[in-house]
C-alpha cells in the first residue's frame, strides 16, 4: 500500500527542556512551524504518560493546523492514543514489524541508525525512514553511540540505494553548519539526505520562526541542487581550452581584488610561503571562505592522521592537495609509500581514477602533485604535465603550491561574490566560484613560474632556482600562464 508522502525537509525533534526562558511550548512549535518546519516528532523523556498525551494532543492540534505530520518518540501507546503519523523508533526499541503491526495501515516508521549495518536492517525491516548520525556532537542528549562525522555518512546513504527509504541527519546541526552538514552528506553514488532533524537550533531560539526560516532556506536551496560541488558543477563541460582560459582570467583578479588569505602552515616553509603569495600579489590575512587543506606527511604519524580526520569532519575542505603518500594514506590506500614528508616509488597505477574517487569520496577538489599533476572535482580530471625538476630539489615547493591554489581560490570566491546582488537568493553552495579552475591555476602558477625560472642565466642551481622562481611568480601574465600550460581533460 501506497504510504503518504512527507516532507523530511526541515524535522523538528522537541525538547521542552531547551525553550528559552519565559517561551511557551506551544507558542514555540506554532512559530517554528510558520518558519517552515516540515515534520515534528515530539520527544519527551522524562515525562509521565498522562502529560505527554496532553503535550502529544495540543501539539498535534498545532500541527494539523499546518498540514504538518506529527510522530512520537519511542512510545506506539501515545501515537496510537492521539492518531499520530508514526513513530520514531531507536535501535533499543520496538522492533519496526511489530510497531508495524500495530499501528494504523501507512503510517511513518523510522528508524536511529549509527551504523551502515544499523540502515541495512532498518531497510530490510520496512522503515520509512531513517535518523542517521550523529553527525557531531550536542549538548542536547547523551549520544552513546560514536561520532559518525559528515564524511562517516556517504556509506550509510549509499546503503539506502535503490530504495525508497528517506534519511535525515541529525545531531549539532544548527544554521552555521546545516550546508556544511548538507553538502559533505552525500555518498559517492549521489545519494544525499532528504533533510536534516534540529532540536536545539530551534527550540532554544527565542525566535523559532527566525531559526526555521534560515534553516529551511538553506536546505530548500540545497535540495534544488544537491549534485553540485565546488566547480562549475557536472553538466560543466570542461575542455583544455576552457581550462586555460580560466586560468588566463583567475591571474588578474588577484592583483584586482588582493583578497585576504589566511595561511597556517609549518615554520621549515613560513617564510617561502608568504614570499610566494606576496609574489602574486596577496596581503597573507584573513580570509573565511575557500578552504586548503595540504595534509603534510599525514601517513607519517597516527596524531597527523587523526588531526587531519578532525580538521576533515569539522570543516569541509574545499580542496584537499598532497603528493602520492600523503592522499594515498588520507584515502587507506596501500599503494604509494613515504618517506618522511616525501613520496617514494612510481606513484599511483591509475592516478586519474584514485584522484577522481578521492574528490568525489570527500566531495571537494583533489590535487595530486608529482612530476605530472592530477586534479579532479570529483567529475572530471585534468592532466597537468607543467614543472621542472628543480621544484623537487628546494623544500617547501608543495607548500608553495598549497599558498598558491590558497591564492587563486580566494579570487575566484571574491570575484564571485562581486558579482552577486545583495538579494540574490540563497543557491547553497558551500564557497562560490569555480575552484576547480582555481585549484589548476593555483598549481600552474608554480609549475609554469619554475619552468621560465630554471632556464634562467642567473640560476645555477637549486639555491638560487628559489629566488628566481619567486621573481617569475611575480612575473607571471595570463599569456604566459595560458601559452605555456599543458592541460589534457579526462572525462
Ligand atoms: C530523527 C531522529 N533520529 C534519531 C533520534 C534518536 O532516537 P533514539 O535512538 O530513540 O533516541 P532518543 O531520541 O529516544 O533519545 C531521534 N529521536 N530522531
Ligand atoms: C534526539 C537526538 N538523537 C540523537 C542521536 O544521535 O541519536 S542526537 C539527538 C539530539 C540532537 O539535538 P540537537 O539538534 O540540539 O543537537
Amino acid at each position: 500500500m501506497l504510504r503518504r508522502s512527507i516532507d523530511y525537509s526541515l524535522y523538528l525533534v522537541t525538547g521542552r527542556d531547551l525553550l528559552p526562558n519565559g517561551k511557551d511550548y506551544l507558542e514555540s512549535l506554532e512559530e517554528s512551524l510558520q518558519g517552515g518546519v516540515s515534520l515534528v516528532q515530539i520527544r519527551e523523556k522524562t515525562t509521565d504518560t498522562g502529560e505527554f498525551l496532553k503535550i502529544a494532543q495540543q501539539s498535534k492540534a498545532i500541527c494539523r493546523k499546518y498540514n504538518v505530520p506529527i510522530l512520537i518518540n519511542d512510545r506506539l501507546d501515545i501515537a496510537l492514543a492521539i492518531g499520530a503519523d508514526g513513530v520514531h523508533l531507536g535501535q533499543t526499541d520496538m522492533p519496526i514489524a511489530v510497531a508495524r503491526s500495530m499501528l494504523p495501515p501507512n503510517s511513518i516508521i523510522g528508524m536511529t541508525c549509527n551504523t551502515v549495518e544499523h540502515v541495512r536492517k532498518a531497510v530490510q525491516d520496512g522503515a520509512d525512514y531513517v535518523g542517521v548520525g550523529p553527525v557531531w556532537t550536542t549538548q542536547t542528549k547523551k549520544v552513546t553511540s560514536p561520532i559518525v562525522g559528515v564524511r562517516g555518512m556517504g556509506e550509510m546513504l549509499k546503503a539506502l540505494d535503490g530504495t525508497n527509504v528517506k534519511a535525515v541527519a541529525i545531531a549539532g546541526i544548527k544554521f552555521t553548519n546545516v550546508l556544511h552538514c548538507l553538502h559533505g552528506c552525500v555518498s559517492t553514488t549521489g545519494r544525499s539526505l532528504d533533510g536534516v532533524a534540529v532540536v536545539s537550533d530551534i527550540v532554544a531560539s527565542p525566535d523559532p520562526r527566525l531559526a526555521a526560516q534560515r534553516l529551511a532556506a538553506i536546505v530548500q536551496a540545497f535540495k534544488s541542487n544537491p549534485s553540485h560541488n565546488f566547480s562549475l558543477g557536472p553538466t560543466a563541460s570542461y575542455t583544455p581550452e576552457s581550462v586555460k582560459a580560466s586560468v588566463g582570467v583567475l591571474l588578474p583578479l588577484i592583483r584586482h581584488f588582493s583578497p585576504l588569505v589566511h595561511q597556517i602552515t609549518n615554520n621549515v616553509v613560513t617564510n617561502q610561503s608568504a614570499n610566494a603569495t606576496l609574489a602574486l600579489g596577496l596581503n597573507a590575512n584573513i580570509n573565511r571562505k575557500p578552504i586548503v587543506f595540504d595534509p603534510v606527511g599525514v601517513g607519517a604519524t597516527k596524531y597527523r592522521q587523526s588531526s587531519a580526520n578532525y580538521l576533515l569532519n569539522t570543516w569541509q575542505a574545499t580542496v584537499i592537495k598532497g603528493n602520492a603518500a600523503e592522499l594515498g594514506a588520507l584515502a587507506n590506500s596501500l599503494e604509494v609509500q613515504a618517506k618522511g614528508v616525501d613520496s617514494v616509488g612510481k606513484g599511483f597505477a591509475d592516478p586519474a581514477s584514485f584522484v577522481r574517487n578521492l574528490a568525489k569520496k570527500e566531495r571537494c577538489v583533489v590535487v595530486l602533485t608529482g612530476m605530472t599533476d592530477w586534479v579532479s572535482d570529483g567529475t572530471t580530471v585534468v592532466k597537468l604535465s607543467n614543472g621542472h625538476p628543480l621544484l623537487g630539489e628546494i623544500t617547501g615547493s608543495g607548500c608553495m603550491v598549497g599558498s598558491s591554489i590558497a591564492i587563486f581560490c580566494a579570487a575566484a570566491s571574491v570575484a564571485e561574490a562581486a558579482k552577486r546582488a545583495p538579494d540574490a537568493p540563497e543557491d547553497a553552495r558551500l564557497v562560490r566560484g569555480d575552484m576547480f579552475a582555481a585549484a589548476i591555476a593555483g598549481v600552474l602558477a608554480v609549475t609554469i613560474a619554475s619552468e621560465f625560472a630554471a632556464v634562467r642565466a642567473d640560476v645555477k642551481g637549486s639555491g638560487t632556482f628559489l629566488p628566481a622562481l619567486i621573481d617569475e611568480l611575480g612575473g607571471l601574465t595570463p599569456d604566459k600562464m595560458v601559452s605555456a600550460a599543458r592541460v589534457e581533460v579526462i572525462h
